[in-house]
């Protein structure tokens, strides 16, 4: 089964919620995790089943990123927020390099997670 993860910054959950909302039918049809908060927020305000790892700041993006080195995961959309310095920098790194490294499809902003998620579905 496809299994996609879906993160986002504080500032830019709300856009991740209204994405899932608009897509969520869609997202039914995938195995999703997310990093903790995040994966809170879609479980409150969707009807999606999600798996919850650490949030982000406590060690998600590395756990989302083992899952990526593991070869489990086929796509994350991760909304970053561009405009604020996070403490765990580092570990948002880790997670990129890694995708980069694996070849698995990174969206991180909405208007690439609309061609991710069109793109999963082909
Ligand atoms: O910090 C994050 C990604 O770097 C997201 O973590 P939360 O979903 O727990 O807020």
């Amino acid at each position: 089964m496809t299994r996609v993860a879906l993160i986002a910054h504080d500032e830019t959950k709300p856009d991740l919620v209204e994405f899932a909302q608009t897509h969520e039918a869609q997202l039914r049809m995938y195995d999703l995790v997310a990093t903790g908060t995040t994966g809170k927020r879609l479980r409150e305000e969707t009807d999606l089943e999600v798996e919850r790892k650490e949030s982000g700041p406590l060690g998600g993006d590395l756990m989302i990123g083992a899952e990526v080195a593991a070869g489990e995961l086929d796509g994350i959309v991760f909304l970053r927020d561009p405009l604020r310095a996070q403490p765990h920098e580092p570990d948002i790194s880790a997670l990129l390099r890694i995708c980069d490294v694996r070849d698995v499809a990174l969206a991180t902003n909405r208007s690439s997670a609309e061609f991710l998620i069109e793109g999963l579905a082909e």
